[in-house]
Order: C-alpha cells, then sequence, then structure tokens
C-alpha cells in the first residue's frame, strides 16, 4: 500500500504541520509538509473518484518535490528558505514565463502553499459551521476566496460541480478517524495555528523574494 493509499488520519496530518516548522517558526522542513500533503491526499481519495483529477494534480507535485529531495542537491532543499536560496543563486527558477525550469520547486512549492490558503479557510469554516451546514457551501466559498482566482474557468467550473459530491458534514467528520463531531471541532481547533503558521511563514518568504506570481 503506497503511502497516499494508507487511511486517513487527521491527528497525522495535524503532526506533520506542527513539525514542518522549525528555528521558531522561522523555517519549514519540506518533507514534513509533503507528509501533511500526504495525508490530505488520502482523506481526498477516500471521497471518492470524483476528485481525482484534483488528486493527481496534487500527487504530481508531491513528486516533483519529492525528487529533488532525493537528488544529487537534496540537502538543498530541506528546507523552503533553503531551497529558495539555492534555485534562485542557481538560477533554476522561471521568473516571468515557463521556459528551461518549468517545475522549479519554488513554483511547485507555490501551487501547494495557494491551495493551503484554501485549505485553512476551509477548515475553519468547518470548525464553526453549524450541523445543518453544507460541506459544498463551505468548500465553494473558501475556493472562491482562495485558489479559483488562479484557475482559469474550465477547472473553476470542473470544481464548483465536483463540491456538489462532498458528504454532508457529520459524514465528512467521520471520514476522519477522530471520533465525535466534537473531538473533530477540537482537532480542527488545534490545527489550525499550525497550518496557519506553515501559510504566514511562506508567504513572508515568498513575498520578500517576490515569488508570489510565479508562472
Ligand atoms: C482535514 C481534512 C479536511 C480537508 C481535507 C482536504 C483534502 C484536500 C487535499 C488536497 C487538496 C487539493 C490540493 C490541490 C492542489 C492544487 C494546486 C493547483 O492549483 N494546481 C493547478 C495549477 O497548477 P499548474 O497547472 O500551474 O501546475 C492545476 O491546474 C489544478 C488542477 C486541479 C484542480 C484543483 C482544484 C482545487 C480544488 C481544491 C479543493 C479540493 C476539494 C477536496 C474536498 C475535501
Amino acid at each position: 500500500m503506497s503511502a497516499t493509499e494508507e487511511k486517513f488520519s487527521l491527528r497525522e496530518v495535524l503532526v506533520s504541520f506542527k513539525s514542518c516548522l522549525v528555528d521558531d517558526d522561522q523555517d519549514v522542513l519540506v518533507e514534513h509538509y509533503l507528509n501533511g500533503w500526504r495525508g490530505l491526499v488520502r482523506f481526498m481519495n477516500s471521497l471518492g473518484t470524483i476528485f481525482s483529477f484534483v488528486s493527481k494534480d496534487a500527487v504530481n507535485k508531491i513528486q516533483i518535490m519529492e525528487n529533488y529531495l532525493k537528488g544529487e542537491s537534496g540537502e538543498r532543499y530541506r528546507t523552503l528558505q533553503s531551497m529558495v536560496e539555492y534555485e534562485l543563486s542557481s538560477n533554476l527558477v522561471d521568473l516571468t514565463k515557463r521556459g528551461s525550469h518549468p517545475d522549479s520547486g519554488c513554483r511547485t512549492i507555490l501551487r501547494l502553499h495557494r491551495a493551503l490558503r484554501w485549505l485553512q479557510l476551509f477548515l475553519d469554516k468547518l470548525r464553526t459551521s453549524s450541523e445543518d451546514s453544507k460541506t459544498s457551501t463551505l468548500c465553494a466559498e473558501a475556493y472562491n476566496a482562495s485558489l479559483a482566482n488562479y484557475h482559469p474557468w474550465i477547472i473553476r467550473k470542473t470544481a464548483t460541480v465536483a463540491f456538489l459530491a462532498l458528504p454532508v458534514r457529520n459524514t465528512f467528520f467521520e471520514v476522519m478517524n477522530v471520533g465525535t463531531a466534537e473531538d473533530v471541532v477540537d482537532m480542527l481547533g488545534e490545527a489550525m495555528p499550525y497550518v496557519s503558521n506553515v501559510y504566514d511563514f511562506t508567504q513572508e518568504l515568498y513575498s520578500q523574494h517576490n515569488l508570489l506570481d510565479l508562472p
């Protein structure tokens, strides 16, 4: 069974995002960041094949980063800071249009980073919503306020249709394997600051290096 086929555990995702942050929240370990995403992809896979187009893209981006980590410059990809410094100083990033480095680490992480904003908004909505809230509406609202701004019409349309297939809030919570709905809400509350810290750190790092609009 591969890492993305194993059963989803919200606690594992929480632990991954918690253990991402090092040096007093001044850096992010890429391996742990990817582990967080692997866990989320497991969750998405357990919702059925309707999300496979999303899952495939996320797995592809995780794989690109794994290859860098396993490659001869793997040590330079250990943290986000070292990756940014290495790729920029070695001219390994296409800054204005995709050319000789179409899948740089900086660009690949930027795509996941934008998706992390969606996750942050979605988790917060799930956590604070009432029992009868529609998961599909919460997901669409989070998507429209974040990732949708970077997607062409056809992807926005496909994503919006896929969201309608999301299970109701209680079933959604059951798939998280945490316990009661109250337990899930508590754990989401525990996870939120870690996800937010990772997001804020990455946003600041990319902003300092003008990397927020990589093609
Ligand atoms: C705690 C559990 C509750 C929440 C669980 C959420 C699980 C979600 C797991 C993964 C999230 C999706 C990650 C998607 C990464 C998308 C990156 C991206 O924007 N890629 C596009 C641009 O890439 P390039 O072409 O420039 O290389 C790419 O075009 C996108 C293609 C696929 C469509 C992405 C739609 C995103 C919708 C996100 C919502 C997923 C809904 C899951 C519902 C639980």
